[in-house]
């Protein structure tokens, strides 16, 4: 049996995936849905991180639109995604996987500081470490916390669970015609200003040679799927570089 490209892995699981059918907040089905998908990936031996959007409760951007002040909207937008945290904590522990929280915004009672070399040692002990509460800081993304922390935890790939199916030349929720790429350079991306990713995310991931695996995880089995090397995807690497 060949080992699989990419061993060490973070898993950017989108916040409004975790809707469910819904169009808002957390759909406890979908979360055991998504437990029992990284449980079938650590079963496969891959050593598993991290990182929940928080899009399904609340997002700053969308705050500061409606009057709040930008920072404090984003803080609330952090505080959302410790409770997707703990939903997925609490779903892959009820599917028998040890996790641990780690939040960059410390609450003590809740979950643990983040703490690069203990969350290292969790991953070490076979624990499905959930990094929660972004970078802990405001202007910032999920994205961009999963580039770092992928770069930090020293993954093989960043695997962006989401609702589209890769990388289009143009949003495909918006042009029907859009092409997908199977795979494409942190540069195009870039260039074209491809709005799947934010710039900083892919530019990190870039600066760090993260393969970025874009991929839906509304459709049952795709992490498996896309893991094991089949399945929809986009892949974002460094080009080759021609003779
Ligand atoms: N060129 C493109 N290719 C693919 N998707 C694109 C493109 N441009 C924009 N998108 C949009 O990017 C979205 C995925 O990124 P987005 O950051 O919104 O979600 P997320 O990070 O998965 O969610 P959340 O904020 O809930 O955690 C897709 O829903 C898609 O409509
Ligand atoms: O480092 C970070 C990460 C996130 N935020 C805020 O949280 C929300 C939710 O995250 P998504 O990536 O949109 O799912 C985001 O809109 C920001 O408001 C942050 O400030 N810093």
């Amino acid at each position: 049996m060949t080992a699989p490209r990419f061993h060490r892995i973070l898993l950017k699981l989108s916040g409004e995936v975790l809707m469910g059918q819904g169009q808002f907040g957390i759909d406890p089905a979908t979360c055991d849905r998504v437990a029992g998908e990284v449980k079938a990936a650590k079963l496969a031996g891959h050593e598993i991180c991290m990182v929940v959007g928080g899009g399904n409760i609340f997002r700053g951007l969308a705050g500061a639109a409606q009057g709040f002040d930008r920072a404090s909207a984003d803080y609330m937008g952090m505080l959302a995604t410790v409770m997707n945290a703990l939903a997925m904590q609490n779903a892959l522990e009820k599917a028998g996987v040890d996790t641990r929280v780690q939040s960059a915004i410390p609450m003590a009672s809740v979950c643990e500081p983040y703490i690069r070399r203990r969350a290292e040692r969790h991953m070490e002990k076979g624990r499905v470490v959930i990094f929660a509460a972004g970078t802990g800081l405001p202007f910032f993304t999920t994205d961009t916390t999963a580039a770092l922390r992928a770069a930090e935890m020293q993954c093989d790939a960043l695997f962006k669970g989401t609702s589209v199916d890769g990388v289009y030349d143009a949003d495909p929720k918006q042009v029907p015609t859009a092409k997908r790429y199977d795979t494409l350079g942190y540069n195009r991306v870039l260039a074209d200003n491809l709005k799947v990713m934010d710039a900083s995310a892919v530019a990190l991931c870039r600066d760090n040679d993260i393969p970025i695996v874009v991929f839906n995880i509304r459709d049952e089995g795709n992490l498996t799927a896309v893991l094991g090397g089949h399945g929809t995807s986009t892949i974002v690497q460094n080009e080759p570089v021609s003779a």
